[in-house]
């Protein structure tokens, strides 16, 4: 696997593979990659002839009492698992590579509406930090795909609306979460739980799954479903954020029986906030 620092060898590297005909599918991450990154680079194998990956902790999406400085950097484990699930190139720039004139007069995209609901609300200026740097990574590899998980759903949603507002020619590819045997979703961020905590957890699926399967059994009250799984996942241990059953497209809280439906979740477990969703 080529490990590209910089722009230039970045987009001599592009070159390359369009002079050769080849078709980019393009997999960002932050780094510390678990099977569910691992998952998202198999996915992106099967859509073109070469796979890039980024790594880069990106500042910008970090608020100010956030874990920018803390988050786990684990290049050599990283490059192992991209090199054997054939990831022909990352490209891991600096913050200065990204961002030479500094954060605070960086241009910037927003997705509006989407981007002000549940994450968005607790964690202000977030998704502008993703948006921009995704737009960005998008205008450096210009792939033909770029995947990303389900498990970061707004997330998802963002980077479609965005991709169709700014006319990106690029497929986007959301891939289903992998969890770990007892349910909790894989995250970077799981490896912040003591043991304890990582016991308490799986609480966070179960009760999405009970809440499903009570909207399935045909309870429409959401906004008292809600209310009982905050309650639920206090009594867990939990501190919740959000306890969301939305729409699936517009991220609004659903009102009706016919509306697609995703139950988007975030909760903290002492100082880790888990994220996770289901889809009804
Ligand atoms: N369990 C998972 N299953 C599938 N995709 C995932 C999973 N976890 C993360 N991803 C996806 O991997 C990409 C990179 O995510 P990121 O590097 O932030 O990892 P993360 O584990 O979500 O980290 P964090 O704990 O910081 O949220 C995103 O598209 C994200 O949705
Ligand atoms: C998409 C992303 C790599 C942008 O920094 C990040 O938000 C993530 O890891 O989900
Ligand atoms: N996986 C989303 C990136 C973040 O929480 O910053």
């Amino acid at each position: 696997m080529n490990i590209l620092q910089s722009v230039n060898e970045l987009r001599s590297q592009i070159l390359r593979w369009r002079q050769a005909g080849q078709s980019i599918a393009f997999v960002p991450t932050m780094g510390n990659l678990h099977a569910g990154h691992l998952k998202l680079v198999d996915v992106a194998k099967q859509q073109a002839d070469q796979v890039i990956c980024s790594i880069f902790v990106n500042p910008m999406q970090f608020g100010k009492n956030e874990d920018l400085a803390s988050y786990p950097r684990t290049l050599e484990d990283d490059i192992a698992g991209l090199t054997q699930h054939g990831a022909a190139a990352l490209f891991t720039p600096t913050p200065e590579i990204m961002y030479p004139r500094g954060l605070d007069v960086q241009s910037y995209v927003e997705v509006p509406l989407l981007g002000d609901l549940h994450c968005g609300a607790s964690r202000a200026g977030h998704f502008r930090g993703v948006s921009t740097v995704v737009s960005k990574l998008f205008n450096l590899v210009q792939p033909d795909v770029a995947c990303f998980g389900q498990k970061d759903y707004q997330q998802l949603a963002i980077i479609r609306q965005m991709v169709t507002d700014l006319s990106f020619p690029i497929r986007i590819i959301g891939v289903p979460t992998e969890r770990a045997a007892d349910g909790l979703a894989l995250s970077s961020r799981n490896g912040y739980l003591s043991a304890s905590q990582r016991q308490q957890a799986p609480a966070l699926y179960q009760i999405l799954q009970q809440v499903k399967a009570a909207i399935l059994a045909g309870q429409h009250d959401y906004r008292a479903l809600e209310r009982q799984a905050k309650a639920d996942l206090t009594e867990a241990g939990f501190r919740p954020d959000y306890f969301d059953i939305s729409h699936q497209h517009t991220l609004a809280l659903a009102e009706h029986a016919t509306e697609p439906k995703v139950i988007l979740a975030a909760a903290a477990l002492g100082t880790t906030r888990l994220i996770d969703n289901l889809e009804v």
